[in-house]
């Protein structure tokens, strides 16, 4: 069962995180001051063998979230076991029948990367081989660019979550929850503001199109911060283009008022929000209106300030937070 109560795989527990229902995950990317990610990875091909055991014994005694482990060799998996919280298994075990076995008799859930060039029906066909271990998530990671349509696909077909590269970029992000990916999977050392890209993605693009369905009042609350979030950019993008038409319109501000027209834009809010309706929209457009008038009026009298010719994008925040860094 599901934390919603309802049956089905697609729910797989790392840790204390929850992946594939709920909101999406961050995983990897280094740890630094600012929110980090919800998971950290660690790939043991790049470490010395006879270095290995404590290199996970160090990165677990760092790290109390969810440790993600790829393992480079059969020998790695006893200290994996020991000290990692999920399995990742990548080309070299997805091939090899023995490992795939080994690496799925962990105990551990398991992470499925898809091999390059995998078929949807080659990648499910490996998921099925795990089915011994205590979950099993997909990973859209080849190294060769990412296939969200295939991510998508194997979602709905493997009935297992699915995270998704999101190479270095915000968009890619963005688009990787906005095609239903359960989880960002970002390099291991990725810097900071490529962790803070996917955390905006995550909440922003989260908020506007993924699914949820909170049964306490923290992850209702949280659910709600994301909302909030989402709002608060379109808020800030609504008001830099009301701005735009104060300064183009013949009378601009509170004396070129046009309630006409707020009121066609709350007739027409309310055919998507239909239980708030017309009654409940008006006085919360009246008031984000007058907002964006005061916002105009105050940015009129000191227009050093006026960056309003261009309304900011849902990376904003997050690329602002970049820049600072
Ligand atoms: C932006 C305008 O100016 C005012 C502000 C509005 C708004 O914030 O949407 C709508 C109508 C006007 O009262 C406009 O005329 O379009």
């Amino acid at each position: 069962m599901s934390s919603t109560g309802q049956p089905g795989r697609r729910v797989v527990r790392i840790g204390s995180l929850t992946v594939g229902d709920g909101p999406a995950v961050v995983l990897g990317g280094a740890q630094g001051t600012g929110p980090g990610p919800d998971g950290l990875r660690l790939s043991l091909a790049r470490v010395t063998p006879g270095d290995r055991p404590a290199v996970l014994a160090k990165a677990r005694a760092s790290w109390e979230g969810p440790l993600l482990a790829e393992p480079a060799e059969p020998g790695d998996l006893a200290a994996v076991a020991e000290h990692a919280d999920a399995v990742v298994v990548g080309t070299e075990w997805t091939e090899d029948a023995a490992r795939l076995r080994a690496a799925a008799g962990l105990g551990l859930p398991m992470i499925v990367r898809r091999a390059p060039g995998a078929s949807l029906a080659a990648w499910l066909e490996v998921a099925g081989r795990c089915a011994g271990a205590p979950g099993v998530v997909l990973c859209e990671d080849t190294g060769q660019g990412v296939d969200l349509g295939l991510a998508r696909a194997a979602r709905e077909r493997g009935g297992l979550p699915v995270l998704a590269s999101a190479g270095d970029g915000a968009g890619l992000a963005a688009a990787a929850v906005a095609a239903g990916a359960d989880g960002l999977w970002l390099a291991e050392d990725a810097p900071a503001g490529q962790v803070a890209a996917a955390r905006e993605a995550v909440t922003v693009v989260g908020a506007l199109l993924r699914d949820e369905r909170p049964a306490t009042v923290a992850a209702a609350r949280d659910a709600i911060d994301r909302t909030d979030a989402a709002l608060a950019v379109l808020l800030e993008r609504r008001a830099a283009l009301a701005g735009v038409v104060q300064r183009l319109k013949p009378v601009g501000g509170f004396a070129g008022r046009d309630p006409e027209r707020e009121r066609r834009i709350v007739a027409a809010m309310a055919r998507r929000a239909p239980r708030l309706g017309e009654r409940r929209l008006a006085p919360i457009m009246k008031a984000v209106i007058e907002s964006g008038l005061h916002l105009a009026e105050e940015l009129k009298e000191t227009p050093g300030d006026n960056d309003g010719e261009h309304a900011p994008g849902p990376g904003a925040a997050a690329a602002g937070r970049r820049h600072h860094d």
